[in-house]
């Protein structure tokens, strides 16, 4: 059982802000009694009061199932409805997860977000004034765009991206699976988060998971927005896994013009110089080792959810506006996408 007290005389806290898939693996593997999530900030009025008999007790505290040994037959398939069923009798490590839902910012150290990247800048919004200004934040999101938008709105604060190939679902309200391990690189967004790097890095390594520094988080987000580009609008149009995508007419009609848009984006953006063809192997070799997955736009899709089709094909599309690069393959895919 992984727990953490109330916050009162706990010291210092990492407080997690999305309380999904991705916030739920980190919080259960940091050292416990050190973390706690941040509800949505429309509910805060809600913990800690006292309430009448009629009223629904708030929940103060966060319990689930960590699954963390998915057995091989399962472990493949990722994200979505093939992992059903795995149970967590069927792993052999499943861990009982009990956090607290923070009731004050005071003693926070470190604030990583796990919202999906279209509710950052609302979720940051209701919470920054209420925490220092010299705490590091460290953005999860995939895609790019979002992590600007915090930038902008708030220059002054260390602000970390990471980019993390882990991979972790929730298969019911109160199983959370650590479907795959990966790798998780941290970097500075703004001036005042470079010093805070090193110490992000260590508090991050101690839920025993891959993670290193990085001196250009931007590179390393973008390599990842060019697989996620080249993948997952395809994953959701056609419903199929990962691997799927490769031998269909959508993907065959598409994917060269996908990736000369993409590299001349890349260009411009970052002055980085990649052939469409490498791109395209890169996509290429992902989804073949990825091949059973289910994509989280399609996990997004099949669950009713909202894409992040904005801050990945449609952020591509944006650039191109900015550059006067022309990205008919991007904006298709993206509208396409919107439509499902
Ligand atoms: N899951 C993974 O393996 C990986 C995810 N990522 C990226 O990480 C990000 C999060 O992904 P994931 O964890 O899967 O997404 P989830 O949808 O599982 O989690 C997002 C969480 O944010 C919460 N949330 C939304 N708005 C607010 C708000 N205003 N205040 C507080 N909480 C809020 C949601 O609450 P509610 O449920 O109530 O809506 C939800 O619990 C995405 O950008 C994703 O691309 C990157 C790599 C791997
Ligand atoms: C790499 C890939 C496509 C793996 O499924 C992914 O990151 C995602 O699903 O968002």
């Amino acid at each position: 059982m992984v727990s953490a007290g109330n916050q009162s005389g706990s010291g210092e806290l990492i407080a997690i802000l999305g309380a999904g898939s991705l916030g739920r693996l980190w919080a259960a593997l940091l050292p416990s009694g050190r973390c706690g999530f941040l509800p949505r900030r429309e509910n805060v009025s809600r913990l800690g009061r006292s309430v009448s008999r009629q009223d629904v007790p708030p929940e103060t505290r966060c319990e689930y199932v960590l699954v963390r040994s998915v057995p091989p037959s399962l472990a493949p398939q990722g994200f979505g409805r093939d992992i059903l069923t795995a149970s967590p009798e069927s792993g052999d490590a499943c861990i009982h997860v009990s956090l607290p839902w923070l009731e004050s910012t005071k003693s926070i150290e470190l604030l990583l977000v796990t919202t999906k990247a279209g509710d950052t800048l609302e979720a940051l919004e209701g919470w920054l004034p209420h925490i220092p200004m010299d705490t590091p934040i460290v953005l999860f999101q995939n895609g790019l765009g979002s992590q600007r938008a915090v930038i902008e709105r708030w220059p002054e604060r260390p602000v970390l991206a990471a980019s993390t190939t882990e991979g972790a679902n929730r298969p019911s309200p109160g199983v959370l699976v650590h479907a795959g391990a990966g790798v998780t690189w941290v970097g500075a967004l703004t001036a005042s988060a470079a010093d805070h790097t090193a110490s992000v890095v260590r508090q991050l390594a101690e839920t025993g998971l891959q993670v290193h520094g990085e001196a250009n988080i931007l590179q390393r987000l973008w390599q990842k927005l060019v697989v996620n580009a080249g993948i997952n609008p395809f994953t959701a149009l056609l419903d199929c896994p990962n691997g799927d995508i490769l031998a269909s007419a959508l993907y065959q009609q598409n994917i060269d013009g996908l990736c000369s848009e993409i590299s001349a984006l890349l260009e411009a953006e970052t002055s980085e110089a990649v052939a469409p063809e490498v791109l395209r192997e890169r996509i290429e070799t992902v989804a073949r080792n990825t091949a059973s997955n289910t994509s989280s736009m399609r996990a997004d899709v099949m669950a009713g959810r909202k894409t992040e089709i904005d801050f990945i094909n449609g952020y591509l599309v944006q650039c191109g506006k900015r550059h006067g690069i022309a990205t008919p393959v991007n904006q298709m895919l993206t509208e396409r996408v919107q439509g499902l």
